[in-house]
């Protein structure tokens, strides 16, 4: 059953590569602000069709990766932990959103003291936070948010540069259920994470290169409709054959810089 969400987006309106800080951003390429707009917005546009509500922050000049929204706080019921980055190009990121938290009426805002890419790193499953690491956030991360958050987390060993972060290589097809269905790639993870994802969900939807190389895994499920990238084909098939409907976007210029449909979607739940 789909449920209605809350997400907090960023408008791509400084939106450029001139930097390189994952194995996607070649700063020798060109990009299009102008594309990378009209293809977030017909991202968020998409949202709201599917009834979800949509917050806007506002962008700021100098922080082009600012669009990625999702690597900047993990909100659940209500408490947010915000964000350290370990590139200094994106630092000043977390500042902007931990004063839209204060100004959005949010009470308990707290920064960590490791890095912390936020959702980048951290999925939600309903009752566990898998948590990402080895090319971003700390693993000392990973305890801070469960004393934060008060959640359990259970920590992931990422080994594949090109799925840097969590949320570009595994992603929640429904975090409701008391068996919840997650999606992922096996191969962008340790041996030992990979048999912790067999044994905590034996059910799921298994990921292939090509899925993976498109930023496939980068998708965003309401509990029915999964909103994923347009490349994303045998992905899409499996998710339809599991009873959900694939929704899907073209976010192509937004990959130059390593992201995705998720990675513009900061999730605020509760
Ligand atoms: C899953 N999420 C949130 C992401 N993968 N974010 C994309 C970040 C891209 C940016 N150039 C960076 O390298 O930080």
């Amino acid at each position: 059953m789909p449920t209605t969400r809350r997400y907090l987006m960023c408008p791509p309106t400084y939106f450029t590569v001139e930097y390189a800080i994952n194995p996607w951003m070649d700063p020798t390429q060109p990009t299009s602000t102008s594309l990378a707009v009209e293809q977030w917005t017909a991202l968020k546009e998409t949202y709201e069709r599917l009834g979800h509500e949509v917050h806007v922050i506002d962008p700021v000049a100098g922080l082009p990766d600012m669009v990625f929204s999702a690597n900047s706080g993990t909100v659940i019921d209500g408490r947010v932990l915000g964000s350290r980055f370990r590139a200094e190009q994106r630092a000043a990121e977390a500042d902007h959103f931990r004063r839209w938290f204060l100004g959005a009426g949010y009470k308990s805002v707290v920064m960590p003291t490791a890095v912390n890419e936020a959702e980048g790193d951290f999925t939600w499953t309903g009752s566990l936070l898998l948590a990402g690491t080895g090319f971003r956030t700390d693993p000392h991360a990973h305890s801070e948010a469960q004393e934060v958050l008060g959640v359990p987390v259970v920590s992931l060993q990422l080994v594949d540069p090109r799925f840097y972060h969590l949320d570009v290589a595994l992603f929640m097809l429904d975090d409701q259920s008391s068996s919840p269905l997650v999606a992922y790639y096996p191969e962008a993870f340790s041996p030992g994470s990979q048999q912790v994802l067999r044994r905590l969900f034996p059910d799921a939807v298994i990921a292939n290169d090509d899925d993976a190389v498109c930023l496939g895994l980068n998708a965003v499920s309401d509990g029915k409709h999964v909103v994923m990238p347009v490349e994303a084909v045998h992905l899409a098939e499996q998710v339809a054959r599991r009873g959900f409907e694939p929704v899907l976007v073209d976010i192509s210029e937004l990959r130059k810089s390593g992201g995705g449909p998720k990675c513009c979607t900061m999730e605020l739940r509760g």
